[in-house]
């Protein structure tokens, strides 16, 4: 579960009082999500949720984090608003880690991927990137190719625990990678896990995107590539193009892609499903045990690399030109 620091009653009250948002009711931990201390907090104004950021979170990224849900949330689009202090702050400390509150969104995120989910996320998805553009603050995604050689080496050749072979197959395709990512494509803030987990709806429509802890500058287009995995593969592996087909065409509907964009999608989609493939692995390596939060499996995003690899061009996505 995902509570590694526990707030104590005392604490929570006495940190309260630096807001502007009543008096605590009740403090629940969330056990969704894996990366940070996550808790429901009902207060006499209304319900928040309070983010206590763990280790895998850089304390010097926050500020771009909550600016960018900020920044967001001013212009329509529906994530969770940081909630500042009474002295004006988003961010303080609480129980030796860093804090914040967000507001509470409402919806749940979808167990079961529908195309109609699709074609709502490239809406979205799309509207995002057209708000981001004028968000000033820069933060380089470090989980993008040239990360990727640091993190390979950090499994320290494990990989083949995982699967034999899987090693070597890494290093194969990081070398393609690194000669083949394009690096002339239109570029701005991207969510860059907008995961299933992370996309809330009510009914059928999308109420709200959050968790935004990996946000970066980087190829919008690699945004798309990410929902392409994430969203658009179905349990036995294969691939559904008319959930391809229903998310980009949404997206474009609001926000064009050049003709670059849509023939570096496969390239794309192959780095993406390296980069979940890495950071999976990563992971499962370094997994303490007994550990109550069960690693996710590197070996499904090994399956969908392969199919990229043998992608000829965007058609075979169900997208044309
Ligand atoms: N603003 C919000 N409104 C409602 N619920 C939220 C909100 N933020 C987080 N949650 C709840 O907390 C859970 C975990 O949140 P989040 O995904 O941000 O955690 P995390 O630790 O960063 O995990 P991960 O990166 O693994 O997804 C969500 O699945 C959701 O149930
Ligand atoms: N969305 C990531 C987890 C990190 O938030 C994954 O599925 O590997």
């Amino acid at each position: 579960m995902a509570v590694y620091t526990e707030v104590p009653d005392d604490e929570v009250e006495s940190f309260l009082t630096e807001y502007d948002i009543g008096e605590v009711l009740s403090l629940k931990g969330i056990a969704e999500g894996v990366e940070n201390s996550n808790y429901i907090l009902h207060t006499t104004a209304g319900n928040y949720i309070l983010t206590l950021y763990e280790k895998r979170v850089k304390k010097e990224d926050l500020p771009f984090f909550l600016g960018y849900m900020q920044h967001l949330a001013a212009q329509g689009i529906s994530c969770p608003v940081p909630i500042a202090g009474k002295d004006g702050e988003f961010l303080r400390t609480l129980c030796g880690r860093p804090a914040a509150i967000t507001a509470f969104l409402d919806g749940m995120w979808p167990r079961r991927i529908q195309p109609f989910h699709c074609r709502a996320l490239g809406k979205t998805m799309a509207e995002m990137h057209l708000a981001g553009a004028n968000f000033p603050l820069e933060r380089p995604n470090s989980l993008s190719v040239s990360g990727w050689e640091q993190l390979l080496e950090a499994c320290e050749g494990k990989g083949d625990q995982v699967k034999p072979g899987l090693t070597r197959e890494l290093e194969q395709e990081l070398t393609f990678l690194s000669a083949n990512w394009p690096d002339s494509l239109p570029k701005g803030v991207i969510h860059a896990d907008m995961f299933q987990d992370n996309v809330f709806f009510i009914h059928e429509n999308l109420s709200g995107v959050i968790d935004f802890y990996f946000a970066c500058n980087d190829v919008l287009a690699y945004e798309i590539a990410i929902c392409l995995n994430a969203w658009c593969f179905e349990q036995d592996n294969s691939f559904n193009v008319t959930k391809a087909q229903l998310m980009t065409r949404a997206y474009q509907e609001t926000k064009p892609l050049t003709r670059e964009e849509l023939e570096a999608l496969p390239i794309l989609a192959r780095g993406a499903a390296f980069r979940f493939l890495l950071t999976r692995l990563y992971d499962w390596i370094n997994h303490p045990a007994g550990a109550f939060v069960k690693p996710k499996d590197p070996l499904e995003y090994l399956n969908k690399l392969r199919f990229h690899q043998s992608v000829k061009s965007v058609s075979d996505y169900g997208i044309t030109l």
